[in-house]
């Protein structure tokens, strides 16, 4: 294809050519992708400075193979989505325990609005999140130790898994994979737990999650909040909690399309849907009778969301699918979800609403 830029008259042949708000992205004959700010092409018209941003030729390769068969066409205008990095927004997640009104009133004037309150008409829940429509970023905050956060920035496709779990003031509930601690401190938000263990396996992402948990969570809790540094498949000894969260580690499709280590990567997604099986038999068993385990991810793949939970389901005749149908149809205006899926519920990310991937499933132990 051949693309000529109206402004600067510059042209380039490109057999594949995308264009997503300021940012346009294409495919060289030589097979390099390549994803420029319209602006920075348009600027004179000499010097086409490259984004930071590298796309990993492996990985989306490996996306080009498999998802085509499981989207179909829709696998097209996701794939233009991700690779724009105009497409990485963030929702602005304010913290209960250090409320600034003039927060509001800022974001409001920058034309942010609530993710739930907008769509329900009444909120189930305190946990307040701002999307905005048009692309901005808010700046994050910096750590200063014994001083709470205002906001945390996160995908707004994050917040969907914690509703689903619907946390409620007194609960005992695990957060198995936690690091960085983003859904924790959502949790949090949405009511106040009798206990919130966050655990994850991995030691340096543990520090982090400590220093989020520090950043928005007031002393006063440090006993319903605890932390371990655990394999989530060691969980379930004892029926111990009445909610669970997996968000399982897994193939991250946004991060991994961008990601330097892409190799290491690719040989150790064969290996994640045995772990994440593992992991959320791990769920099932801790949590009391009547307790309920939310499983979620951040990727397009079948093998790691679907399949899994058919797994599991069929293989555990103590659990029961739970449907999440209302709060899906409740968050439709600002998630677009994947037609077709007959388990959990995907956020696909498209050009107006670009949150996602999120799966998101829900089962409750019968006995
Ligand atoms: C998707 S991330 C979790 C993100 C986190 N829930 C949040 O919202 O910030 C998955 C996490 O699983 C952790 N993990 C990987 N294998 C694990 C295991 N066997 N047990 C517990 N955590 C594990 C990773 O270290 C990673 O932090």
């Amino acid at each position: 294809m051949h693309v000529i830029c109206l402004r600067c008259r510059l042209s380039r042949t490109f057999i594949k050519f995308g264009i997503f708000r300021k940012y346009s992205w294409g495919v060289d004959q030589t097979g390099e992708i390549k994803v420029e700010s319209l602006q920075r092409q348009c600027s004179g018209g000499v010097e086409r400075q490259p984004l930071k941003k590298q796309i990993s030729k492996i990985v989306l390769s490996q996306f080009d193979q498999q998802y085509p068969k499981e989207l179909g066409d829709l696998w097209e205008s996701i794939r233009s989505v991700l690779l724009c990095p105009n497409s990485w927004q963030y929702a602005v997640l304010l913290n209960r325990f250090n409320v600034s009104l003039d927060l509001k009133k800022c974001l409001c004037s920058k034309g942010y609005v609530p993710l739930q309150s907008t769509i329900s008409g009444h909120q189930k829940n305190p946990l307040e999140c701002f999307v905005s429509k048009t692309f901005s970023r808010f700046p994050s905050q910096k750590h200063h130790p014994g001083v709470l956060k205002q906001y945390y920035l996160l995908g707004a496709a994050s917040v969907l898994p914690v509703l689903a779990l619907e946390p409620q003031n007194g609960d005992r509930i695990l957060d198995m994979c936690s690091a960085p601690g983003g859904k924790s401190i959502a949790i949090m938000q949405a009511a106040l737990p009798g206990h919130l263990h966050c655990n994850d396996q991995n030691s340096c992402r543990v520090k982090r999650l400590k220093e989020t948990l520090e950043s928005f969570i007031p002393s006063c809790f440090n006993d319903a909040v605890t932390v371990s540094n655990l394999d989530g498949r060691c969980f379930g000894a004892e029926e111990t909690f009445d909610k669970v969260l997996v968000d399982a580690p897994c193939s991250n499709d946004r991060s991994w399309l961008f990601s330097r280590d892409a190799q290491t990567h690719i040989r150790q997604r064969w290996h994640l849907p045995t772990l994440q099986i593992q992991l959320l038999r791990s769920a099932i068993n801790s949590v009391r009778p009547g307790g309920t385990v939310v499983y979620s991810t951040c990727t397009l793949s079948r093998a790691e969301n679907e399949n899994v939970v058919a797994t599991v389901l069929s293989s555990c005749d103590k659990v029961e699918l739970i449907d999440l149908n209302s709060l899906i149809a409740s968050m439709s205006v600002h998630f677009c979800y994947a037609p077709g899926l007959h388990i959990g519920h995907l956020i696909i990310p498209e050009n107006s609403r670009p949150w996602g991937p999120m799966y998101v499933a829900k089962l409750k132990k019968l006995h």
